[in-house]
């Protein structure tokens, strides 16, 4: 495979056009060195620079400053045999830089504390659990069935979630969540921040089990679902999350809820909203509440790899989330109308 930073150009005829010459029966290995290569090109006009196309020590790329001059080149030796060059049938095609890999977050900045972040609402807490809880919750969750979607698998405890109309259905009971969440139940009422714990914080349990590369559309969890705390745990492997605040959203715009991963991704663009972005490592729990959690969609980027400043940190083999809410009874009454489905269609 070729390291040399360049490929074929895509199209054919004059689109093909480019300052760059792949030439191949012409290298180092067969005693032409690129010293040489550049003078006999010169011919044609300014040549930049020589490179060696692979390891082969036989195949170079040449590159000149002008299009005319690789034109002139080409047509002057492609496939004849070449006197400047010990008279070697030299065989070309055009060249063009190989267009780099997008996995960059489209350069949004990453924070790694909520602090950072600065988001009113989002709270992070690393560390919320031990390797070894992390083990057996992995564990308790790989014994019980998953339901597969298109692109990741699911478990639903305490009440279904049912992703046609992003809600659940607060009529069927699924039961208690199960025992093997009891100590994350008791960690989550004393997480910082939290007034009155006295009544349950939770009843609804999702686990989300993402393969690498598989993230989930920009979305923010129906008002009418669920009450206003949301938590977050996440397991075995890392990402980002981004936050996006829409200057003209309303709450099912560009999608208020939680779908099917893939439908709406590729349509995430941004262009009209603010992103803020935060890194989940291994059990570190993700608090969304108050604005954070009623008016930014979060995000998580169909990424394999995640660029965090200048650094990258690739996905493991996957990534599994306990997403844990509780069911609203009543209609919202928070005080971000433009995104609340109870009080826009009420
Ligand atoms: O995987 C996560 O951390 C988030 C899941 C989520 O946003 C959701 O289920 O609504
Ligand atoms: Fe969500």
């Amino acid at each position: 495979m070729s390291k040399n930073g360049f490929t074929r150009p895509k199209g054919t005829g004059e689109s093909n056009s480019s300052p760059n010459l792949y030439v191949a029966n012409c290298g180092p290995a067969v005693g032409l060195t690129h010293d040489a290569i550049k003078s006999a090109f010169q011919i044609f006009g300014d040549v930049i620079g020589v490179q060696s196309a692979d390891d082969s020590g036989v195949r170079v790329i040449v590159c000149f400053a002008e299009d005319t001059a690789a034109q002139a080149a080409f047509q002057a030796w492609n496939e004849k045999s070449c006197p400047n060059l010990a008279g070697r049938v030299l065989h070309m095609r055009y060249s063009v830089p190989r267009p780099q890999k997008v996995n960059s977050n489209d350069s949004v900045v990453v924070s790694h504390s909520e602090r950072e972040l600065g988001i009113p609402g989002i709270h992070l807490m690393h560390e919320f659990i031990t390797l070894e809880e992390e083990k057996e919750l992995l564990k308790a969750v790989d014994e019980r069935p998953w339901k597969s979607l298109a692109k990741r698998r699911v478990q639903h405890y305490g009440y279904e979630f049912l992703y046609e109309i992003r809600n659940v259905d607060s009529k069927q009971f699924l039961g208690e969540l199960p025992s093997f969440v009891s100590h994350i139940l008791q960690k989550i009422v004393s997480f910082p921040g939290l007034g009155d714990t006295s009544s349950k914080l939770v009843d609804q349990l999702t686990v989300n089990e993402y393969p690498c590369g598989v993230g989930l559309s920009p979305h923010i969890d129906t008002h009418s679902a669920f009450d206003d705390l949301i938590f977050s745990l996440s397991l075995a492997g890392s990402c980002i999350m981004e936050f996006r605040q829409y200057t003209e959203g309303n709450w099912n715009s560009p999608a208020s809820s939680v779908v099917d991963a893939e439908e709406l991704t590729k349509s995430a663009k941004p262009s009209n909203c603010t992103r803020k972005a935060v890194f989940l490592p291994p059990r570190s729990m993700l608090l969304m509440s108050g604005e954070g959690r009623y008016a930014w969609h979060h995000y998580i980027p169909h990424h394999k790899v995640d660029m965090i400043g200048d650094r990258s940190v690739r996905r493991g083999s996957r990534r599994v989330s306990f997403t844990f809410r509780k069911v609203r009874k009543g209609p919202c009454q928070c005080n971000y109308r433009q995104f609340c489905d109870s009080q826009l269609e009420s």
